[in-house]
């Protein structure tokens, strides 16, 4: 696990920034392609701030969801909605860069489908194996939408999962399981706020088991980028 303090939010940006351009470049080098798993929240006002000025070769970027409300994409609870607004037309980003969920189905449809759209672009994968996942953590610990005692942490058998009772609104989403979280090349939380900082000790002080503490690549990296205020209960 790598830590990183940054003094605020503009460099806990820089930072997220650096690793991103240093994985894209290495991963468009080897593949051609860069295959990156964005998540919601405050990590997307991070890459609205930062994404129009890194310099990486945009168009070779795939973008999934590490998870995302199955809600319509007009919707402000629609991640997928918030990038469209925020990337297109600022970054060189195109719509058809985005591996979008289906509208008009339930949870589990969707997440079913979500499945079969990544398949078709990790076609000889046992499970997926992104170059970066881009994660956050709620002040509860949860990440993606992985919330904590909920049976969905178990699942094993699908790498999308549907759920119904998310405890943060909107109830309806879906979510990459730990199976292809874990098998990521890299990892990153991004977070910013002194309301993460007992989450943030629970998990990295104290390894308390919650979900954003089971964030183990197998055979990758994974990285904390934190302001002081988020690192504030950290001893130092
Ligand atoms: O609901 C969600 O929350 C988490 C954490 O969001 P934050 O605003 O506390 O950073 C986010 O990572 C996830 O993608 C989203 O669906």
């Amino acid at each position: 696990m790598k830590l990183i303090v940054a003094k605020d939010r503009d460099n806990v940006i820089q930072e997220l920034m650096n690793i991103i351009k240093t994985v894209s470049d290495e991963s468009i080098a080897k593949d051609k392609v860069f295959n990156i798993g964005l998540s919601g929240g405050s990590l997307g006002s991070f890459l609205a701030t930062g994404l129009p000025n890194l310099k990486t070769d945009l168009s070779k970027w795939r973008l999934f969801f590490c998870d995302e409300r199955v809600v319509p994409e007009d919707s402000n609870d629609s991640t997928y909605g918030f990038y469209k607004t925020t990337l297109i037309g600022t970054t060189n980003l195109k719509e058809d860069q985005f591996v979008k969920i289906k509208q008009g189905l339930s949870a589990e449809e969707a997440a079913k489908d979500y499945t079969e759209q990544i398949r078709k672009h990790f076609p000889d994968a046992v499970i997926p194996r992104f170059d970066l996942l881009l994660l956050g953590m709620g002040p509860d610990g949860h990440t993606c939408s992985l919330f904590p005692d909920h049976p969905i942490l178990d699942e094993n058998d699908r790498w999308i999962a549907p759920i119904t009772d998310s405890p943060k609104p909107p109830p309806s989403r879906i979510t990459m399981t730990f199976e292809i979280v874990n098998n990521a090349k890299n990892c990153i939380f991004a977070m910013c706020g002194k309301e993460k900082a007992p989450m943030v000790k629970r998990i990295l002080q104290d390894k308390e088991d919650l979900p954003a503490g089971r964030v183990k690549p197998t055979n990758g990296e994974v990285y904390w980028i934190l302001d002081d205020s988020a690192a504030g209960d950290l001893n130092k």
